[in-house]
């Protein structure tokens, strides 16, 4: 998608992707990847989500990308805290508590703006982008993370002929060609959710599951 896509989402307010909760496979899962305390998390993509508050709560610092800056004003206000800004070269770069969110584009990140983070979670990130750049994302985003990463990604399972995205449908077989270069993937979970998802049955979708996949970055040689 453009950015102008999801600016316009943003200025609009249609903003559906946003949860009023925290991702469950988040809360299920995370305590698996057994990061240390105080590590930082990179969250790609990341909105206003409520996710990073939950990650904060676990001891974790917080490194957010996000192209509008609708959605990183929201998030600090509604977190109660003002932001120290400063221009960087990927965008500017918001910082309070322990939050750091860079107003940027998460394809122009690089190693040395990823290098400090140990994880990453990514719920609506790879999902909210069509096939083209799904492939760029892994192997610009993702791929200027450190050696030694871990990370719980979020996906959906849907007969993507039944609907056009985003959400974009990304089936097992597209993480594991995706990742399987560089990290070693595991599914953790899947479960059908059809049922809580009305506006996808009202779009004639017959079929909607939610994967939620551990990554392991495999160390370079
Ligand atoms: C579907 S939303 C998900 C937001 C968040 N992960 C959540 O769970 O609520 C996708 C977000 O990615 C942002 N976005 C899209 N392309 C981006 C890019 N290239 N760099 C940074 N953010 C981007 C959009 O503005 C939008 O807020």
């Amino acid at each position: 998608m453009e950015p102008a896509f999801w600016h316009e989402r943003w200025r609009d307010g249609r903003i559906g992707f946003h949860q009023p909760v925290v991702t469950p496979q988040l809360e299920r899962h995370w305590d698996t990847l057994a990061l240390p305390a105080g590590s930082t998390v990179f969250v790609p993509l990341c909105g206003k989500s409520l996710d990073m508050p939950w990650l904060a709560t676990r001891g974790h610092r917080v490194l957010g990308v996000e192209l509008s800056e609708t959605a990183v004003r929201g998030f600090f206000e509604e977190q109660g805290l003002v932001p120290a800004q400063r221009e960087t070269g990927y965008g500017v770069h918001h910082a309070a508590g322990p939050f750091e969110i860079i107003v940027g584009d998460a394809f122009a990140l690089d190693h040395a703006v990823l290098a400090g983070c140990a994880g990453v979670f990514d719920r609506a990130a790879l999902i909210a982008l069509p096939p083209n750049l799904r492939r760029r994302y892994v192997e610009t985003t993702w791929a200027s993370l450190p050696d030694d990463c871990r990370g719980l990604l979020v996906t959906l399972e849907y007969p993507q002929a039944e609907m056009a995205g985003p959400p974009f449908s990304v089936e097992a077989a597209e993480v594991q060609a995706l990742f399987a270069a560089a990290w070693s993937p595991t599914l953790v979970e899947r479960s059908d959710i059809l049922a809580q998802e009305p506006r996808f049955a009202a779009a004639g979708v017959g079929s909607l599951a939610t994967a939620a996949w551990r990554l392991q970055r495999q160390a370079s040689v």
